[in-house]
Protein backbone atom coordinates (compact mmCIF):
# COMPACT_ATOMS: atom_id res chain seq x y z
CA UNK A 1 0.00 0.00 0.00
CA UNK A 2 1.56 3.37 -0.45
CA UNK A 3 2.06 5.43 1.99
CA UNK A 4 0.17 9.22 1.28
CA UNK A 5 -0.74 11.75 3.71
CA UNK A 6 -4.25 13.61 3.71
CA UNK A 7 -4.39 16.27 2.00
CA UNK A 8 -4.55 18.63 4.91
CA UNK A 9 -1.75 16.96 6.60
CA UNK A 10 1.25 18.66 7.69
CA UNK A 11 4.69 17.28 8.24
CA UNK A 12 6.87 20.31 10.03
CA UNK A 13 10.67 19.83 10.25
CA UNK A 14 11.87 22.33 13.36
CA UNK A 15 15.38 22.88 12.98
CA UNK A 16 17.50 25.89 14.34
CA UNK A 17 20.65 26.15 16.97
CA UNK A 18 20.26 23.94 20.45
CA UNK A 19 18.92 26.09 22.94
CA UNK A 20 16.81 28.35 21.00
CA UNK A 21 13.64 26.84 22.14
CA UNK A 22 12.70 24.23 19.40
CA UNK A 23 10.81 21.78 22.59
CA UNK A 24 9.30 24.93 24.38
CA UNK A 25 7.89 25.59 21.20
CA UNK A 26 6.39 22.51 20.23
CA UNK A 27 5.28 21.77 23.61
CA UNK A 28 3.07 24.98 23.39
CA UNK A 29 1.68 24.20 20.36
CA UNK A 30 0.76 20.48 22.35
CA UNK A 31 -0.91 22.70 25.27
CA UNK A 32 -2.71 24.91 23.31
CA UNK A 33 -3.96 22.92 20.69
CA UNK A 34 -3.51 18.65 21.68
CA UNK A 35 -5.92 17.26 19.25
CA UNK A 36 -4.19 19.48 16.35
CA UNK A 37 -0.47 19.10 17.05
CA UNK A 38 1.96 15.99 17.98
CA UNK A 39 5.71 15.90 18.02
CA UNK A 40 8.03 13.28 17.24
CA UNK A 41 11.39 13.19 18.31
CA UNK A 42 14.29 11.20 17.40
CA UNK A 43 14.65 7.60 18.07
CA UNK A 44 18.03 9.04 19.05
CA UNK A 45 16.85 10.55 21.81
CA UNK A 46 18.31 9.46 25.32
CA UNK A 47 15.25 10.29 27.19
CA UNK A 48 11.73 8.68 26.80
CA UNK A 49 8.96 10.50 24.72
CA UNK A 50 6.79 13.40 27.08
CA UNK A 51 3.21 13.55 26.89
CA UNK A 52 2.24 14.39 23.33
CA UNK A 53 5.28 13.20 21.79
CA UNK A 54 5.52 10.09 19.94
CA UNK A 55 9.58 7.82 19.58
CA UNK A 56 10.29 7.06 16.02
CA UNK A 57 12.06 3.83 15.26
CA UNK A 58 12.30 1.80 12.23
CA UNK A 59 8.99 2.81 10.88
CA UNK A 60 8.89 6.65 11.53
CA UNK A 61 7.60 7.26 8.39
CA UNK A 62 5.03 5.34 7.88
CA UNK A 63 4.24 6.65 11.57
CA UNK A 64 4.77 9.80 10.74
CA UNK A 65 2.28 9.39 7.78
CA UNK A 66 0.06 7.48 9.80
CA UNK A 67 -0.82 10.24 12.42
CA UNK A 68 -0.70 12.79 9.56
CA UNK A 69 -3.35 10.62 7.93
CA UNK A 70 -5.11 10.98 11.24
CA UNK A 71 -5.49 14.72 10.82
CA UNK A 72 -2.68 15.60 13.33
CA UNK A 73 0.15 18.22 12.27
CA UNK A 74 3.36 16.50 13.14
CA UNK A 75 6.33 18.48 14.39
CA UNK A 76 9.33 16.95 13.85
CA UNK A 77 12.43 17.56 15.64
CA UNK A 78 15.23 14.95 14.59
CA UNK A 79 18.73 15.22 13.30
CA UNK A 80 19.28 17.36 10.53
CA UNK A 81 19.87 14.78 7.94
CA UNK A 82 16.53 12.70 8.96
CA UNK A 83 14.76 15.58 8.81
CA UNK A 84 16.11 15.95 4.82
CA UNK A 85 15.41 12.49 4.12
CA UNK A 86 11.72 12.93 5.24
CA UNK A 87 10.87 16.43 3.41
CA UNK A 88 12.31 14.26 0.45
CA UNK A 89 10.02 11.74 0.70
CA UNK A 90 7.04 12.69 -1.54
CA UNK A 91 4.13 10.71 0.25
CA UNK A 92 4.76 13.08 2.96
CA UNK A 93 3.66 17.03 2.57
CA UNK A 94 6.55 17.94 4.49
CA UNK A 95 7.99 21.82 4.92
CA UNK A 96 10.93 23.35 7.18
CA UNK A 97 10.96 26.02 9.77
CA UNK A 98 13.84 27.65 11.22
CA UNK A 99 13.81 28.68 14.91
CA UNK A 100 16.12 31.80 14.87
CA UNK A 101 17.25 33.26 18.62
CA UNK A 102 16.76 36.84 18.84
CA UNK A 103 20.78 37.04 19.04
CA UNK A 104 23.74 35.07 19.79
CA UNK A 105 23.36 37.07 23.37
CA UNK A 106 19.86 35.74 24.03
CA UNK A 107 20.71 31.92 22.85
CA UNK A 108 23.85 32.52 25.39
CA UNK A 109 21.61 33.48 28.20
CA UNK A 110 19.69 30.53 27.63
CA UNK A 111 21.84 28.19 27.40
CA UNK A 112 23.22 29.87 30.99
CA UNK A 113 19.84 29.61 32.64
CA UNK A 114 19.37 26.33 32.15
CA UNK A 115 21.75 25.59 34.44
CA UNK A 116 23.31 22.56 33.57
CA UNK A 117 26.30 23.76 31.48
CA UNK A 118 29.98 24.93 32.46
CA UNK A 119 30.67 27.98 30.58
CA UNK A 120 32.78 26.06 28.16
CA UNK A 121 30.32 23.97 27.41
CA UNK A 122 27.88 27.36 26.94
CA UNK A 123 30.55 28.56 24.57
CA UNK A 124 31.38 25.34 22.29
CA UNK A 125 27.26 25.79 21.83
CA UNK A 126 27.38 29.10 20.33
CA UNK A 127 30.56 28.41 18.46
CA UNK A 128 27.65 25.63 16.73
CA UNK A 129 25.12 28.00 16.59
CA UNK A 130 27.15 30.83 14.70
CA UNK A 131 28.03 27.99 11.99
CA UNK A 132 24.12 26.69 12.47
CA UNK A 133 23.03 30.23 11.51
CA UNK A 134 25.72 30.70 8.82
CA UNK A 135 24.37 27.61 7.28
CA UNK A 136 20.88 28.22 7.21
CA UNK A 137 21.27 31.63 6.12
CA UNK A 138 22.81 30.65 2.81
CA UNK A 139 20.71 28.01 2.48
CA UNK A 140 17.35 29.27 2.24
CA UNK A 141 16.20 26.38 1.83
CA UNK A 142 13.54 26.63 4.59
CA UNK A 143 9.92 27.71 3.95
CA UNK A 144 9.12 29.81 7.54
CA UNK A 145 11.87 30.96 9.99
CA UNK A 146 10.36 32.32 13.17
CA UNK A 147 12.30 34.46 15.43
CA UNK A 148 11.54 32.67 19.06
CA UNK A 149 12.22 36.17 20.73
CA UNK A 150 8.74 36.62 22.81
CA UNK A 151 7.34 32.95 23.07
CA UNK A 152 3.63 33.76 22.41
CA UNK A 153 4.28 35.56 19.31
CA UNK A 154 6.60 32.74 17.89
CA UNK A 155 3.75 30.90 18.70
CA UNK A 156 1.44 32.61 16.76
CA UNK A 157 3.77 32.81 13.74
CA UNK A 158 4.25 28.79 13.85
CA UNK A 159 -0.22 28.52 14.69
CA UNK A 160 -0.68 30.67 11.75
CA UNK A 161 2.07 28.69 8.90
CA UNK A 162 0.88 25.23 10.03
CA UNK A 163 -2.85 24.97 10.06
N1 LIG B 1 11.05 32.83 23.85
C1 LIG B 1 11.82 32.48 24.90
N2 LIG B 1 12.24 33.40 25.77
C2 LIG B 1 13.04 33.08 26.83
N3 LIG B 1 13.48 31.82 27.10
C3 LIG B 1 13.10 30.85 26.25
C4 LIG B 1 12.26 31.12 25.11
N4 LIG B 1 12.07 29.95 24.45
C5 LIG B 1 12.75 29.01 25.14
N5 LIG B 1 13.36 29.53 26.22
C6 LIG B 1 14.21 28.83 27.21
O1 LIG B 1 15.43 28.45 26.54
C7 LIG B 1 15.92 27.22 27.06
C8 LIG B 1 16.15 26.22 25.90
O2 LIG B 1 14.89 25.88 25.29
P1 LIG B 1 14.64 24.47 24.58
O3 LIG B 1 15.10 23.34 25.45
O4 LIG B 1 13.22 24.46 24.16
O5 LIG B 1 15.62 24.58 23.32
P2 LIG B 1 15.90 23.53 22.15
O6 LIG B 1 16.12 24.34 20.92
O7 LIG B 1 14.83 22.50 22.09
O8 LIG B 1 17.28 22.88 22.64
P3 LIG B 1 17.96 21.51 22.16
O9 LIG B 1 18.07 21.56 20.66
O10 LIG B 1 19.31 21.56 22.84
O11 LIG B 1 17.09 20.38 22.67
C9 LIG B 1 14.88 26.73 28.06
O12 LIG B 1 15.34 27.08 29.37
C10 LIG B 1 13.61 27.53 27.71
O13 LIG B 1 12.76 27.72 28.82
Amino acid sequence: MALTAAPNSRVINISGPSGNGKRTLAHKAIDKRPDTFTLAVSHTSTRSPRAGERQLYGTSKASIVGAAMNGLVVMLNIEPNGGQQIQAEPSVDACYIFIKPPSLDALGARLRSCGTESDADVQRRLARACVGLEIAGKWGSYDKPIVNDDLEMAYRELEEFAL
